[in-house]
């Protein structure tokens, strides 16, 4: 049978650099996994691209999906619905590929739940005064956004214990790098499981 994919999920506060760290990481020419496009009813930012960057969708659109058990999971987040389509997570992991999700904490929490085997990263900023100005800097919030994005960051940094990792990111490549280590150490880790497995099974077999 084949092996499965790995499910990775990258996680933590907003503006702490998910998507930069992620679209570093998709453009390494020796990245194999696959990334899952989420649904939001957020409003296209300036670039964003339909189908690229997000699926956008209305909030009747969205509520939709929940109803019909399109998403793996789903969390409203400052105001807006975000959530990962469920079926292309499993087609790709049934095709032994593997998938990385760039989501907020809630969302994370309830994949762990379906699938705890998943591997769960949490992206720290160096610092909050760090994150401020990150999240500042982008330009993308008005005030009010912003202030409540970052009380739920603080929300969310509190949970960073609950995930298999935290990595910093101090600065973009470094933390691409150990992003991409973490993956390779988990494939050696199933690896070595699998083997064992095997030879339990062979060792079985000869009693
Ligand atoms: N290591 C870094 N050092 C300095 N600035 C960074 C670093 N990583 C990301 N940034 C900057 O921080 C800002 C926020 O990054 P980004 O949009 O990737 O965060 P995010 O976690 O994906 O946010 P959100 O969850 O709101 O989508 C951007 O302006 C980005 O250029
Ligand atoms: N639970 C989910 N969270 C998601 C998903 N896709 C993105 N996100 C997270 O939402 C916030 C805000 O994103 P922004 O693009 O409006 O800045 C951020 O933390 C994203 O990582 C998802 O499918 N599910």
């Amino acid at each position: 049978m084949k092996e499965k994919g790995l499910l990775i999920v990258l996680s933590g506060p907003s503006g702490v650099g998910k998507g930069t760290v992620r679209k570093a990481i998709f453009s390494r020419e020796d990245v194999k996994f696959d990334y899952s496009i989420s649904m939001t009813t957020r409003k296209p930012r300036e670039g964003e691209v339909d189908g690229v960057d997000y699926f956008f969708k209305s909030r009747e659109e969205f509520e939709q999906l929940i109803q019909e058990g399109k998403l793996l999971e789903y969390a409203e987040f400052v105001g807006n619905y975000y959530g990962t389509p469920v079926d292309y997570v499993r087609e790709t992991l049934d095709a032994g590929t593997d998938i990385f999700l760039e989501i907020e904490v809630e969302g994370a929490r309830q994949v762990r739940e379906k699938f705890p085997e998943g591997l769960f990263i949490f992206l720290a900023p160096p610092s909050l005064s760090e994150l401020h100005s990150r999240i500042i800097g982008r330009g993308t919030e008005t005030d009010e956004v912003i202030r409540g994005r970052m009380e739920q960051a603080r929300k969310e940094i509190d949970m960073m214990d609950l995930y298999d990792y935290v990595v910093e990111n101090d600065e973009v490549e470094r933390a691409c790098s150990r992003i991409q280590s973490i993956v390779e150490a988990e494939h050696c880790r199933r690896e070595r499981v699998q083997h064992r497995y095997q030879i339990m099974l062979e060792l079985e077999g000869e009693q």
